[in-house]
């Protein structure tokens, strides 16, 4: 067996893909995307062409993707065929991140009933939902999403587990006050950090203390961060959720070899590996697992390790995440000659 092929059968757990960003070419042509779209799409963001793209770039293209998704169906469809290619790909838990948006003729909680009725449909993996607030919004459009993302948890506790803070980082900021706010009623929280450099805004998100860190490229002083955040988050231990091949297409890693992740292997820090954007960026969580193992050289044992301890950074309860680490011990005993 080789490793991509170890890395597919392994049991997978996944907790950064964001909805619209996974879709896959398949799915938006069968949303009604124009074709002329799709294939400029998958032309931009084909990491084959090695042509880097800048962030701004990459944000142009969920442009693309969000036409696929205006009305409830449709966010329907894309939730159930993204929960569906995961499944395929072995992944046991996934937690999905999606923004709620209202269109004409959709509010922002029928975008999120959409979602949640498509968990809800779905028989496996076992799947969890983080709603986005989109930092380039202002402060009163995002009062209003927490507004909604805390009543719609209300409704549907079992399922909507966290709130992130994403969208293009070099737009936006990271407000205390609104993550304190969701941070008390009970929501879990994780927080793209230092997707950019900006040691300013990661000394505030780490004073704040999310459950977990998306990215953190630019947080380790080898990767122009500063010491006293470094220090800092030594200190915090946040887990941090990796997305190699979306930092090297966006540009902010300069390649698989030189990603920041061999700072926390190096350091026994914890992590996750994850998708980010697995339609924009051409790639599935088995790929990702595959990259970390040829550029860091890593076991079978330490990718099975890596997942093994994302049920412990995932905000599922903790019966669920016993059951995920029975389901991972047995099928290890059961695969001891792969190890
Ligand atoms: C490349 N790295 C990234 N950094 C920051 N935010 C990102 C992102 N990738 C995706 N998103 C966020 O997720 C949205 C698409 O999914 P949803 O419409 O929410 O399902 C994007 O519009 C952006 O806000
Ligand atoms: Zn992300």
């Amino acid at each position: 067996m080789n490793t991509l092929e170890f890395c597919r059968v392994l049991p997978k757990i996944e907790l950064h893909a964001h909805l619209n960003g996974s879709l896959s070419e398949k799915t938006l042509k069968s949303l009604g995307c124009l074709n002329k779209s799709v294939s400029e799409y998958q032309g931009l963001t084909s990491i084959n062409n090695k042509i880097e793209r800048t962030l701004h770039e990459c944000f142009e293209l969920f442009k693309i993707a969000h036409l696929a998704t205006k009305n409830p169906d449709s966010v329907y469809l894309a939730a159930q065929s993204v929960i569906k290619d995961f499944a395929d790909d072995n992944v046991r838990y996934l937690e999905l991140r999606t923004t709620p948006r209202a269109e004409d003729g959709m509010t922002k909680e029928e975008y999120i009933e959409s979602v949640v009725k498509a968990i809800k449909d779905s028989k496996k993996p076992l799947v969890k939902l983080i709603l986005s607030v989109d930092r380039r919004h202002d402060i009163l459009v995002s009062q209003n999403t927490v507004a909604v993302i805390l009543s719609m948890r209300n409704k549907y506790p079992d399922i909507i587990k966290g709130i992130d803070l994403s969208g293009n980082p070099h737009l936006g900021c990271f407000d205390k006050e609104l993550f304190n706010k969701a941070k008390e009623n009970g929501l879990k929280t994780t927080i793209h950090c230092a997707e950019i450099i900006n040691n300013d805004e990661v000394m505030e998100i780490l004073n704040f203390g999310p459950n977990r860190i998306g990215h953190a490229t630019f947080l380790n002083p080898n990767y122009s961060g500063s010491i006293e955040n470094w220090e800092s988050y030594c200190k915090k231990k946040i887990p941090a959720e990796f997305c190699l091949t979306s930092n090297v297409v966006c540009g902010t890693a300069k390649s698989y070899k030189e990603h920041h992740m061999q700072e926390w292997i190096k350091n026994g820090l914890p992590f996750s590996i994850n998708t980010d954007d697995k339609g924009v960026f051409c790639t599935s969580l088995s790929e990702e697992y595959e990259h970390a193992q040829n550029n860091f050289n890593l076991s079978n044992t330490d990718l099975w390790t890596i997942a093994y301890n994302a049920i412990d950074h995932s905000f599922a309860s903790i019966q669920e995440k016993a059951l995920m680490k029975k389901e991972l011990k047995e099928w290890k005993t059961q695969n001891q000659h792969q190890f």
